[in-house]
């Protein structure tokens, strides 16, 4: 019990805190996954100071540019990662409320001493929308976090893998890319959590090939309960995709690998 704990710290861990070295934040002394600055959060689900229980490989950032990018998608990642940088006195560069989220194909492989699952499960698991290793196939994203206001945005490009109706973007795949957004912007507000509730209503399709904007944002909390909303919109926010709703609840890392 003890292992699969400490796994499953990683495992959270492994997702956080990258983006918290990004900022150049000290570790050790920082509140797991930020909870505890949140007001209001259930003590039981409240912040574990971890020290890094990483080795120093690090995997692959599937969030940064590669050649599958359209000049359309790359003009959008660029303008929101400028927005991670602002400009202090003297024109040097400060952190701002704005934080890219690296984006990894593995969750707990990579962490040092991760036992949760079978050795040829863990050698074979991938994270859902980061499976397929041709570029710009399928899910090619990057998310933003704006710490101030607790709302997030990804840039998204729809590849053809993920075709539904002839042409356009699959709704399982439309509801991928919100659980992924607004769960991670939950990961973010609340540690560890799982989708309880993801209620999604299609507006209008999304042409494959196309790159929209996923816009997640904190409704409430309450207690456990992280509520987010959503919309998928197009790249200039004109015309209106996809609208959703989505609950996530804290749970203890036990919850994970009950069987
Ligand atoms: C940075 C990294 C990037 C990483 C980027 C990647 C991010 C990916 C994120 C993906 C996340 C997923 O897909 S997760 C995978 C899909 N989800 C799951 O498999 C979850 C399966 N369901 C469960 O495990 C469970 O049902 C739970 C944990 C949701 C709830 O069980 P529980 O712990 O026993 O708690 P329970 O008492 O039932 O519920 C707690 C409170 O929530 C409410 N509640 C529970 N379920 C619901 C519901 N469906 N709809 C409404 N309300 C609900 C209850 O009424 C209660 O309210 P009150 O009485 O307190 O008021």
């Amino acid at each position: 019990m003890l292992r699969r704990a400490v796994s499953a710290f990683c495992y959270a861990a492994a997702r956080a805190i990258p983006a918290l070295r990004q900022r150049n934040i000290a570790l050790p002394q920082l509140p797991f996954l930020r909870a505890s600055l949140i007001p209001g959060l259930n003590s039981d689900y409240q912040s574990v100071t971890l020290s890094w229980p990483f080795s120093s490989f690090r995997p692959r950032d599937y969030s940064l540019p590669n050649p599958s990018w359209s000049p359309q998608m790359l003009r959008l990642y660029n303008y929101y990662n400028n927005l991670c940088e602002q400009d202090g006195e003297g024109g040097k560069k400060e952190i701002g409320p704005w934080i890219r989220l690296p984006s990894y194909n593995r969750t707990v492989k990579y962490a040092t001493g991760g036992q949760c699952l079978s050795k040829v499960l863990q050698a074979k698991a991938r994270l859902f929308t980061r499976n397929i290793e041709e570029e710009g196939a399928a899910f090619e994203y990057a998310m933003f976090l704006n710490t101030e206001e607790k709302a997030a945005v990804c840039v998204f490009q729809a590849g053809p893998l993920l075709e539904g109706p002839v042409g356009n973007l699959h709704g399982g795949a439309i509801a991928t890319i919100i659980d992924t957004v607004t769960g991670a912007l939950s990961i973010y507000l609340g540690g560890l959590v799982v989708t309880a509730n993801l209620n999604v209503n299609y507006r209008s399709p999304i042409p494959l090939g196309s790159v929209v904007l996923v816009h997640a944002a904190l409704e409430k909390m309450e207690d456990r309960k992280i509520y987010i909303s959503c919309q998928v919109t197009s790249s200039d926010g004109s015309k209106l995709h996809t609208e959703a709703t989505a609950l996530f609840v804290k749970v203890n890392v036990g919850h994970l690998f009950e069987r």
